[in-house]
Order: structure tokens, then sequence, then C-alpha cells
């Protein structure tokens, strides 16, 4: 853990994080049937997925759209069930333990944060609603009086005035919203929550304030959160540690600081290069998003695919530092030669030198 974050938490009288797993995947494939109902095609998602997160941490998961990072989370939380491998969370095995869609006292231990708090909000109920029915399902408030009060430490909490209970969804703003989204996941007291893209459809002025709160939760709670995102910057900002997937598959995960500050896989260079510009106000570009896309998906056409050997012969893990892998052929343990000889393109050595 970089000095930078244990300073931080230091200074803030924080919860530090244990350095003990709360959920640990491990070989996890996810396959999705394709061609219809009569087809015996598959697609091959996740392609045995290895990723650890620690108690009290902020693990970022990062990779272009479709590298299945949604379909990690939504495997965590029971939404999705995987064709095979082992994950435990708390220690115990939940495949094994838990019935295919999660149970309640499984849901009271890991919540999942929608990209789209207006989905996850039927604009038929109050906020008020939305929180009295996470508390008292989960028995959280078995009193008229322990409800209020928890209803007004849940506001608290994320920042959000106490006269708000009694509006609808469509009568917040889009952060309000997440932060109602938030609140909610909080009522039921979580160990673990999976946000995905939960800042993605919100303004950047908004964005900033979201990763503050999901970062007092790690800091003051002890919360663990597993926070997807496409925006490395943000990821750098909040995660204790970042876990990089490309086409199903994790090609790089270390401490954040260390690794974006020396990327060691082509692929992570490729996307650190297109860091979007924190400054720029407004919600993602499509047209730039789209440019990006095709750089990112062009690191399949690396100097090196020409040998055919990643196609042949899958990478393994090599170990950069302690803590922090790489899965590349070409990886070498002398990390400036490697990166000159790993790079792709001259803007990835330009923007992350
Ligand atoms: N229910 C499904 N049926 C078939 N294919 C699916 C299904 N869900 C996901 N996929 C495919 O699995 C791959 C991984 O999807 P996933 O949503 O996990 O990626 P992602 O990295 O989260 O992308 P994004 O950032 O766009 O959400 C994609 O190719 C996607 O099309």
């Amino acid at each position: 853990m970089s000095a930078t974050t244990d300073n931080a938490r230091e200074r803030a009288g924080t919860v530090a994080a244990d350095g003990a797993p709360v959920v640990e995947i491990r070989g996890l494939v996810k396959d999705f049937p394709v061609g219809g109902l009569l087809s015996r095609g598959r697609f091959r998602a996740l392609g045995g997925i290895d990723l650890d997160v620690r108690r009290g941490e902020i693990m970022a998961l990062v990779g272009e759209s479709g590298s299945g990072k949604s379909t990690i989370a939504r495997c965590v939380a029971r939404l999705e069930q995987p064709t095979s491998g082992t994950l435990r969370v708390d220690g115990v095995d939940v495949l094994a333990a838990e019935p295919r869609r999660a149970s309640r006292a499984y849901r009271a231990k890991v919540q999942m944060v929608f990209q789209d708090p207006f989905g996850s909000l039927n604009p038929a109920h109050r906020v008020e609603h939305f929180l009295t029915r996470a508390l008292v399902l989960h028995g959280r408030a078995t009193s008229a009086s322990t409800l209020k009060r928890r209803l007004t430490e849940l506001l608290d909490t994320v920042d959000l005035d106490h006269a708000l209970l009694d509006a609808y969804p469509h009568e917040l703003s889009g952060g309000q919203r997440q932060r109602v989204a938030i609140a909610r996941a909080l009522a039921v007291e979580p160990e673990v929550i999976l946000a995905d893209e939960p800042t993605s459809m919100l303004d950047v002025s908004v964005r900033i304030g979201i990763l503050n709160l999901m970062r007092r939760l790690r800091d003051e709670r002890g919360i663990s959160l597993l926070y997807i995102t496409h925006d490395l910057a943000a990821a750098r900002y909040i995660a204790d540690r970042t876990t990089v997937m490309f086409a199903g598959e994790v090609v790089e995960a270390g401490e954040s600081t260390a690794l974006m500050a020396g990327p060691a896989h082509p692929y992570t260079r490729l996307l650190l290069s297109a860091v979007p510009d924190p400054r720029r106000a407004g919600t993602f570009d499509p047209a730039e998003r789209a440019a990006l896309r095709a750089q990112v998906l062009g690191a399949t056409t690396c100097p090196y695919a020409a040998d055919g050997r990643c196609r042949d012969d899958a990478p393994v893990h090599h170990v950069v530092e302690p803590g922090w892998t790489v899965r590349c052929h070409r990886y070498r343990p002398h990390a400036e030669v490697a990166r000159r000889a790993l790079d792709v393109s001259g803007t990835a050595t330009a923007q992350t030198a």
C-alpha cells in the first residue's frame, strides 16, 4: 500500500485494510450461450479470473467495454451463475453454500450499486420507501423510533437533506439519486459494495462527490468496495489496488499508484494513454469513446501478437513486485527494459512517462 494512502488514512483516523481477503475469486469462468435456444454456441466472457478484495480496501476493476467487469460483479452479487470456479466471501464457499439467487443473509453482506440510479429506483416510490424497505426487510429497524433514527443517519452518511425523504426519483438530480442508491445499499450494513460504474452517468462536477463518499465508507466503516470503471483517473484517485481486464482475462493487477506510474502490460499502457482529462466538463463524449475503443481494441494488434504465442500458449502471471502481477510473455523483470520492449505506441510512452 502506498505511503500516500496510509497518510490519508492516518489523517482521517481511519479503519485500515487488514490485508485479509473478504472476497476471494479463483478460476472464475463464465460462458454465455450464443446463437439462440437451439444453438450450442458458447461465448466465454470470463476466462478463469483470480481476484481478491481485501477487507477495508477499494479495488478498482478497469478495462474496455466488454472485457467482463460487470460479469464479475454480477457473479459475486449472485445475479449470474458462474460456469466454474470458486467464490469465497468471508471464507465461505458461496457457490456451494448459497442458493442460485442470493439469500437475504448474503445480500446483507454483499450489495451492488448500479450505473443508472434512475433505472434502479422505482419511479412510483418516494426515497423514504426505498430506505425503509431495505431497513425493515433486513431487520435493521424493528421499531418506529429506530426506523426514524436510522433513516436520518443514512441521509447524513450520504450527505442528503432530510427533506428529500419525501421526494420521488424524478425530483432528484443524478448525483442525489446515486446517493439514495448508496444509502439503500448501506441500510443493510454490508461488508462489500460492488459499485458498477456508479459515476459514469453523472456530470464531472458531481462525480468527485460520489468518489469521496465511497472513500469515506472505506475509511470510516471499513467497507470493501469493488469499483468498476472505465475511468483510470478515478481509479487512481480512489482505489488502493487496481485490476486491469482485457477480453475476459486479468492482464495486470497491483497497487494503483505504482501500477499507473509504470504499467507493465501494453494494454494497461494503452488504457493509460487515453485517460480522460479530469478538467473536461460534461459526460464522456461518445465520439471520443469510440476512438478510445478503437485504439484500445487495437491492442490486439500488439506487435508481438504476430508470433502467435499468446494464442497458442496462454501467458502466465509474472510478479513485477510483491502484490503486482502482469500476464504477458514479453514481460522481463527489469522494468525499464521491459517497458521499452513492450512499447506499442509513441502516445503511450509520452503519456505515461
Ligand atoms: N447475458 C448475456 N448474454 C450474452 N452475452 C453477455 C451477457 N452478459 C454479458 N455478455 C457479454 O459478455 C462480455 C462481457 O460483458 P460485461 O458486461 O461483463 O463487460 P464490461 O467490461 O462490464 O463492459 P461494459 O463496461 O460495457 O459494461 C461482453 O462481450 C458481453 O456482450
